[in-house]
């Protein structure tokens, strides 16, 4: 393991009287992923009416850490969130929080499921609950919210602009909302990934069980570029854990792809993947190395431990001196 410069005990994840933004308004499943973060509860908390929001003000100081969602075991990559890290003022993820999700469908009082001519929700909630929702309320319109709390919220207005909101049961319930159906996920056991991420400061140590998340432009004309992308980790006996290549939105055919790999950036096999990265894409983006939530740790082949890498590096000296 190369040797890391020494962190803060939370690995720069947290501290005492930080202010950390998220995806508001209160009750989203963002801010029930905040909430994990050890000392967040008594911290100073603002909600962001978006994932761009939220990132602007860690970007501009108003807040020292953000927590938004970058992934869900139904839908992949949160794409506003891969984005918006890809691009502007370098950001660091901190950490990773893992929420299980379920949803409940809240009406306007009185309503039964034949009544509902338009539902709001989150764009994310609302793929995981769409196969429910044709069978269901097969005739009801769809309408984005900015987040499942700000649909529910709207639903309390005096005249709501909608009948039906797809929501957390926890914020259906401390709006004291009238909740028609419960457990409306196409897939039980959804699970959605968050990170925490500020503006700079160390890196969190290696545990042993790391993700690094990396943003890499694919160059343009270098034909096979994609496939020595995957040979820098693949070489080196790194996992991938997400790939998802995304438009850079400069012009058609522009193209980032966004990388999750198993292990850290301390990481003898991770650093070298990185080195061949940088020879290929020279502006591709490190976003950070963070403990896993699963803390599930990876098998590492003998040839691509820290201790193969060094004998290596012994060898080529000893070979230098000759
Ligand atoms: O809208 C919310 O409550 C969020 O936090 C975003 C979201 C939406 C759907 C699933 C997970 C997170």
């Amino acid at each position: 393991m190369i040797p890391s410069p020494s962190a803060d005990a939370a690995g720069g994840a947290g501290g005492k009287g930080w202010t950390y933004t998220y995806l508001g308004p209160e009750g989203t499943f963002t801010e029930a992923a905040l909430l994990q973060v050890p000392g967040a509860a008594d911290a100073e908390r603002i909600p962001a009416t978006s994932v761009t929001a939220a990132l602007e003000m860690v970007r501009d100081g108003r807040a020292d850490a953000a927590v938004v969602p970058i992934e869900n075991s139904v839908e992949g990559g949160v794409s506003a969130t891969l984005d918006a890290i890809s691009a502007g003022d370098p950001l660091r993820i901190r950490r990773e929080i893992l929420v299980p999700i379920t949803f409940v469908l809240a009406v306007r009082p009185g309503l039964e499921l034949a009544g509902i001519a338009t539902v709001s929700t989150h764009s994310h909630a609302w793929a995981q609950c769409r196969d429910w929702a044709e069978k269901n309320i097969p005739h009801a319109e769809y309408l984005p919210a900015s987040s499942t709390a700000a649909a529910a919220v709207g639903l309390q207005a005096a005249e709501p602009a909608y009948d039906a909101a797809i929501c957390s049961p926890l914020v259906a319930e401390r709006l004291g909302l009238q909740v028609l159906r419960s457990d409306i996920g196409d897939v039980a056991d959804a699970v959605t990934r968050f990170v925490l991420l500020s503006r700079g400061g160390p890196l969190p140590e290696p545990t042993g069980a790391d993700k690094t998340t990396l943003v890499v432009p694919l160059p343009e004309d270098h034909p096979g570029a994609l496939m020595e992308i995957l040979d820098q980790f693949s070489a080196r006996g790194v996992n991938l854990s997400r790939i998802e290549s995304r438009p850079t939105g400069l012009f058609l055919g522009d193209y980032f792809f966004s990388i999750d790999a198993d292990g850290h950036v301390y990481d003898a096999r991770m650093a070298d993947a990185l080195k061949g990265l940088h020879r290929i894409s020279p502006n591709l983006r490190f976003l950070g190395s963070y403990p896993r939530a699963d803390q599930r740790e990876p098998e590492i082949p003998k040839h691509t431990s820290d201790e193969a890498f060094h004998a290596a590096d012994l060898w080529l000296e000893d070979l230098y001196k000759d």
